[in-house]
């Protein structure tokens, strides 16, 4: 069954990781998609990039796609975002509001900097696009959905995280106060919240051997997450299915945060 057929879905981050899965699940089930990006790699003479692969990855399921490089944490990349969408599509359904980084520090070595583009990048960002397609999604008058990508952090603490967990709980708190803003115009607004899931976000983290059987070893079904996990769970939380699910989160971490012992 396909959950979102002629729906027109938004996907900041949309070049690698979980993004990129939100990208191409949303598409399989019938969706075309404006994925954004940052900074992609050149993969050097004759090879294609990584936003060129998802590109290809969408087309070759017969759906129509466009990508659309920016920085989120610019209040007007949600505006040009939300224009490329309608002149590509038509309109706009839904967003996955998704980019994010963590850049691992220890709490008292935290350079200003990273504090502040952490901040930036995942809780501005995320604000600045929701409200930009929001406006959009009021103005056709037949409602929509909203699902960001939070975590467990929103939930739980890192030694090495103190700069990224705040901006979880915050995208977390986002989508509450814009289900209660936009559920009267239609307009559905959720979050996931992905356990530990192999990306190259956790990569050098998760480097380690020992740290990576630790990380396993904390979640009951045995395995970390796959960016697919999370995607299918963002289309779900898209569909009509979930026609009546609104400022709700979903863990996604494979039983990670109801394991004490
Ligand atoms: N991996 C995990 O275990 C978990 C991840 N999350 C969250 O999931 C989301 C995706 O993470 P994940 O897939 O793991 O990370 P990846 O590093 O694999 O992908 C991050 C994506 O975000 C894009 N991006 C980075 N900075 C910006 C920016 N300023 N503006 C626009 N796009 C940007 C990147 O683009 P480019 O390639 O061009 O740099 C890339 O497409 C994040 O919000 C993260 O916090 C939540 C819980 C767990
Ligand atoms: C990047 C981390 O491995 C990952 O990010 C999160 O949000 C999860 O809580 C994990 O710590």
């Amino acid at each position: 069954m396909k959950l979102l057929e002629g729906k027109v879905l938004i996907v900041t981050g949309g070049s690698r990781g979980i993004g990129r899965a939100i990208a191409v699940e949303a598409a399989r089930h019938g969706a075309d998609v404006l994925i954004n990006y940052y900074r992609d790699n050149d993969a050097g003479y004759g090879r294609k990039t990584a936003i060129d692969e998802v590109v290809g990855e969408i087309e070759a399921l017969g759906r129509r796609v466009v990508a659309l490089e920016g920085n989120v944490a610019d209040p007007q990349t949600g505006l040009r975002l939300v224009d490329a969408a309608v002149q590509a599509f038509g309109k706009v359904d839904v967003l996955a509001a998704n980019a994010g980084i963590c850049p691992f520090h220890a709490f008292l070595d935290i350079p200003l900097e990273d504090f502040r583009r952490t901040m930036e990048v995942n809780l501005h960002g995320a604000f600045y696009v929701t409200q930009a397609v929001a406006r959009q999604m009021k103005a056709q008058g037949h409602g929509g959905a909203i699902v960001a990508t939070s975590s467990i952090s929103a939930l739980v603490g890192g030694g090495q995280q103190a700069h990224y967990t705040p901006t979880k709980a915050g995208v977390h708190s986002l989508m509450q106060s814009c289900a209660v803003a936009l559920g009267p115009y239609g307009i559905r607004c959720n979050s996931v919240m992905p356990g530990t899931i192999a990306t190259d976000l956790n990569a050098e983290d998760l480097a380690s051997p020992e740290k990576l059987a630790y990380m396993k070893g904390r979640v009951p079904l045995g395995r970390l997450g796959e960016p697919v996990d999370v995607a299918n769970c963002v289309v779900f939380l898209a569909s009509d299915l979930a026609r009546y699910v609104n400022g709700a989160a979903l863990l996604v971490d494979g039983g990670l945060f109801v394991n004490l012992q």
